[in-house]
C-alpha cells in the first residue's frame, strides 16, 4: 500500500516511510491511495478471532513493506492480557476491548484498560513496539515530538520508556490537564522521557508540532517523529477495535451497528471512517463534543470555524478542550473525492481567515448520506447529569468524555440499531467532575496508588517555537 499527502504535494511513499515521519513533506497528512475492502467472507472468517490475529489481518492490508511473519509477531507482542487488564475488567483482559451492555441496543466500548487507563493505548503500545521494530533495522533514532491534552502523552510516554534510540519531548498545556493526568506524565523519571508544560492551550501546542515538523532541515537533523494522530499509524491500529465491537455486538454481516464517539482531535473518529470505508457494516459515526463544538458545527452547518485559544473553553473534558481538529483534514479529503489541490486550498483558508465553507458544497449533503456521519455536543451539566444517571441506572462508572457521548449517542438511537458508545478513559483520571457527580471517588487501580504524591519532572514555557526548538537541540546534541 502506497501512501500520499491530503495537500497533493508528496511523492507516494510506503507504510514504513510514513510510519517514522510524521506530516507529509507539503504539511499535509499520509493518507492510503485507496481504501482495502473485506469480503464478506473476510468479515464471517474475523468475528472468531483474538484482538491480536484481528489486528493483524487489518494492519496486513495497509503496512504491506512490512513481512508478514515480523508484523505478527508485533501485535501479537503488543495485545495481551498482561498490557490491557489495568482497568476494571481483570476477568475479560482477554477480549482487550470488552463491550459492557447496558441494556437492549445500547453498549459501552471498554478502550482504556490499558497501562494509562485511556484509549491512546490502544494504538500507542503497538507503535512503540513498530517503532523500536523499524529503528532496529535502520540502526538510527527518533525524537519524538507530541502534544497533548493530557492522555496521548502518558500514553506515548508509558510506550516508550526505555525504548532503545527514542526520546519524547511532550508539550502539554500547562495548568489545563486533571491532576492525575500532570501526575501520570510528570512523575516518570526516565532519561528518554521530556515533558514541556507551555502557557497555552493544546491548539498551541499542536501547532509548535506542526511547525517544527514543517522545518525540514530541523526535522531531519534531529529526527524528529511523532505519536500524535497526524501519525497514520496510530488512527489505523485504532481501527481495529471497531471491528472487534461490530463483532461482539451482532452474530451476522447483515446487522448495521452505530458508534458515538467523544471527538477533539477527530483521530478517534476518523478511525471508525477507515473501518467504515473498508466495508465494516457501521450505519452512523456520530461525532460528540463538550463546548468546544467545531466540529459539530461543521457536520451541522457545513462550516468549519476554527477558535483561537482565547475562545477555547476550558471544561470538565479537558482532553477534548481542541478547537483545530488534526484529522478532519483526512476526512475532507476523502469527502472531496481525494483532491490535494482542494484541501490544500481550504486549509490556507482556514489559515487566513480562520474558516472554510462547505455548506452549499454538493458534496456536504455525503458526510450524513454517504459517509455516515452525525454529531452533538454536550455541556458540564450534561456531563454530570449523565455520569449519574449511567451509574444509576445501569450500575456503571463512566468518566467525563465517555459521558459526552453517552449524552449525544441518546440522541441519534435509532429502534434495532445497536449503538456502541466508546469509552475513552476511565473516571479516576477525572474524579473530581466524577465525584461532583456522584459524591463517590472513583476507584483506583492499585497501581496507580498515591501517584498524584510523587516528585513531578517538567519545564514550563512560553508558546514559542524557537524555544521548544532549542530545548531539543540542547538535549539531543544533535
Ligand atoms: C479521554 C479522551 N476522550 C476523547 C478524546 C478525543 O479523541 P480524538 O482527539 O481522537 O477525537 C481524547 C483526546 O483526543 C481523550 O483523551
Ligand atoms: N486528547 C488528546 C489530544 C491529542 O490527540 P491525538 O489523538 O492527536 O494524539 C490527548 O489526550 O492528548
Amino acid at each position: 500500500m502506497q501512501y500520499v499527502s491530503t495537500r497533493g504535494g508528496s511523492a507516494p511513499q510506503e507504510f514504513s516511510q510514513i510510519l517514522l515521519e510524521g506530516l507529509a513533506v507539503d504539511g499535509g497528512l499520509a493518507m492510503p491511495v485507496s481504501y482495502p475492502k473485506v469480503t464478506d467472507a473476510e468479515l464471517t472468517a474475523w468475528r472468531k478471532l483474538s484482538y491480536a490475529d484481528l489486528a493483524f489481518k487489518i494492519l496486513s492490508k495497509f503496512a504491506t513493506d512490512i513481512p508478514a511473519d515480523d508484523l505478527r509477531a508485533l501485535v501479537k507482542k503488543t495485545y495481551t492480557a498482561q498490557v490491557y487488564c489495568n482497568g476494571r475488567n481483570p476477568a475479560q483482559a482477554n477480549e482487550i476491548t470488552p463491550l459492557t451492555t447496558l441494556e437492549k441496543d445500547l453498549h459501552i466500548l471498554e478502550l482504556s484498560n490499558g497501562p494509562t487507563l485511556a484509549f491512546k493505548d490502544m494504538a500507542m503500545q503497538l507503535l512503540g513496539n513498530l517503532f523500536e521494530y523499524a529503528l532496529a533495522k535502520t540502526n538510527s533514532e527518533l525524537n519524538i515530538l507530541g502534544a497533548t491534552s493530557g492522555d496521548t502523552g502518558s500514553a506515548a510516554e508509558y510506550a516508550m520508556r526505555g525504548k532503545r534510540g527514542v526520546r519524547v519531548f511532550m508539550l502539554s498545556p500547562h495548568g489545563k490537564m486533571s491532576a492525575f493526568q500532570r501526575a501520570q506524565m510528570y512523575s516518570l523519571q526516565d532519561e528518554n522521557i521530556f515533558n514541556i508544560a507551555i502557557r497555552g492551550m493544546f491548539d498551541d501546542a499542536q501547532d509548535i508540532v506542526k511547525a517544527v515538523s514543517n522545518d525540514h532541515a530541523f526535522k531531519a537533523r534531529q529526527k524528529i517523529g511523532t505519536v500524535n494522530s497526524i501519525n497514520w499509524a496510530r488512527v489505523l491500529a485504532q481501527a481495529v477495535y471497531y471491528f472487534k465491537g461490530y463483532f461482539a455486538a451482532t452474530t451476522s454481516n447483515d446487522q448495521q451497528v452505530s458508534f458515538t464517539v467523544p471527538s477533539g482531535n477527530f483521530g478517534n473518529v476518523l478511525a471508525g471512517h477507515i473501518a467504515r470505508q473498508m466495508g465494516l457494516p457501521i450505519r452512523r459515526l456520530v461525532a460528540a463534543t463538550n463546548e468546544n463544538n467545531v466540529l459539530d458545527e461543521f457536520f451541522r452547518t457545513g462550516v468549519y470555524r476554527v477558535r483561537k485559544s482565547s475562545e477555547t473553553y476550558e471544561t470538565s473534558s479537558p482532553s477534548m478542550d481542541i478547537s483545530k481538529a488534526s484529522n478532519f483534514e483526512r476526512f475532507v479529503y476523502d469527502l472531496l473525492g481525494q483532491d490535494g489541490a482542494a484541501v490544500k486550498a481550504l486549509w490556507q483558508q482556514v489559515d487566513s481567515q480562520g474558516y472554510f465553507d462547505l455548506s452549499q458544497h454538493p458534496a456536504f449533503p455525503e458526510t450524513a448520506s454517504r459517509y455516515g456521519f452525525g454529531s452533538g455536543c454536550s455541556t458540564h451539566a450534561d456531563r454530570l447529569q449523565t455520569i449519574r444517571e449511567t451509574q444509576a441506572k445501569y450500575g456503571v462508572l463512566i468518566d467525563t468524555h465517555t459521558a459526552d457521548a453517552m449524552k449525544v449517542a441518546q440522541e441519534w438511537r435509532e429502534p434495532g440499531i445497536p449503538m456502541l458508545v466508546l469509552e475513552t478513559a476511565l473516571p479516576i483520571k477525572f474524579a473530581e467532575t466524577v465525584k461532583e457527580a456522584t459524591g463517590q471517588a472513583a476507584p483506583r487501580p492499585p497501581a496507580f496508588a498515591g501517584i498524584e504524591d510523587l516528585p513531578q519532572r517538567c519545564e514550563v514555557m512560553d508558546v514559542n517555537v524557537q524555544t521548544v526548538k532549542d530545548f531539543i537541540t540542547q538535549r539531543t546534541g544533535l
